[in-house]
């Protein structure tokens, strides 16, 4: 998928003014999907993006998702001339059994995430849908029996939980643990660093982190002494989610899975987590949410919306799906796959 530089594009039409907010947004002809990004003043880089059906253009969802920017915002219709896609995940029926009793819950997930897109898995509770997540990132609880697992062109099957992050691959737990004994930012340092290291990058020194750090405290609206504590020791249900993303926005990933991340969190709260994920999402990452909730798909727009049903995608839609699921319940949704 190429996409123009929008930043050049405006400076080069010479409409970034000073008190504007501009948003350009981008037209897929084949996903009939428009993908606007907003450029905060002074930013190099756009940092939010979210795919829109074209329908809901020009106004409602716009208003809706930036109704920051609204009074200032301007918006123009590009439209893209390539719409390749790149594929980042491709699970092939992938099987797999609980380590301790031998009960297989994946029974064949076949799942195709390609850059820049946002996937939600839905459906009903014990369905399989932690279990997939957790197989992904390789949880020792589960052992895959079968299919096959690709990730940026690899074998993530073959890589240790270890290396699949620093391969690009970050999952928020649906009950995060507390790390005693070990600050947040000494453990956000040492894994940032890690993730440098595996990239080629020079590793940050103790000024270069602080600041960086602070940075994405400011993006995830956390207080700083939140740095100073073990890593979740004490910390609220809220707090705890609210970490996993500070957690992300220091990581980086090209694949971001995120649990029940709405769950526990307060309506600030959650805005604010889905404001964070915006910034972070780019047409190169992708994003994988699993939520019981039409709260946080309306604040993060995914692009594809799956439903699983005993441990298989039992059905694929848009956005849509999500009001026929609330009407007529997982069962008759299932069913109709
Ligand atoms: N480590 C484990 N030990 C025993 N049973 C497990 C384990 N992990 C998963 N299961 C079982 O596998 C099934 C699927 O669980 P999973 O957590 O994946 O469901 P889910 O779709 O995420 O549910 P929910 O919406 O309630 O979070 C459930 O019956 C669960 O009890």
């Amino acid at each position: 998928m190429h996409i123009y530089n929008p930043l050049a594009w405006f400076l080069h039409r010479g409409e970034k003014q000073e008190h504007t907010t501009p948003i350009v947004i981008f037209y897929f002809p084949t996903k009939n999907k428009v993908m606007p990004l907003s450029l905060p003043l002074h930013s190099p880089l756009p940092t939010t993006f979210s795919f829109l059906s074209l329908s809901s253009l020009p106004s409602i969802n716009l208003r809706h998702h930036h109704h920051r920017y609204l009074t200032t915002a301007r918006a123009t219709v590009i439209q893209s001339d390539t719409t390749q896609q790149h594929p980042l995940l491709q699970v092939n029926d992938l099987k797999a059994k609980i380590v301790e009793n031998g009960v297989e819950i994946l029974h064949g997930v076949n799942l195709t995430v390609n850059q820049g897109e946002v996937h939600a898995i839905m459906g009903k509770n014990g369905s399989g849908k932690s279990t997939f997540a957790k197989v992904l990132v390789g949880h020792p609880d589960y052992e895959v029996t079968g299919g096959s697992v690709v990730f940026k062109g690899e074998n993530l099957l073959d890589m240790e939980p270890e290396e699949r992050s620093l391969a690009g691959l970050f999952m928020s737990f649906q009950s995060p643990v507390a790390i005693p004994g070990v600050s947040n930012d000494e453990f956000l340092v040492m894994a940032y660093n890690a993730r440098r290291r595996k990239l080629g990058l020079p590793e940050l020194g103790p000024l270069e982190c602080f600041s960086y750090l602070m940075e994405k405290l400011q993006l995830v609206n956390m207080k700083p002494d939140f740095l100073n504590r073990n890593v979740n020791e004490g910390f609220s249900g809220g707090e705890r989610k609210r970490n996993e993303i500070l957690q992300l926005a220091v990581l980086g990933a090209d694949l971001a899975i995120l649990d029940e991340i709405d769950s526990g969190l307060d309506v600030d709260a959650l805005r604010d987590v889905a404001n964070a994920v915006n910034q972070l999402l780019t047409p190169k990452n992708s994003l994988l949410m699993i939520t019981h909730y039409r709260r946080l798909l309306d604040l993060l727009n995914p692009t594809h919306v799956h439903v699983m049903d005993k441990g298989r995608i039992a059905r694929t839609g848009d956005i849509s799906l999500v009001a026929v699921i609330e009407d007529d319940g997982y069962e008759t949704v299932s069913a109709l796959s």
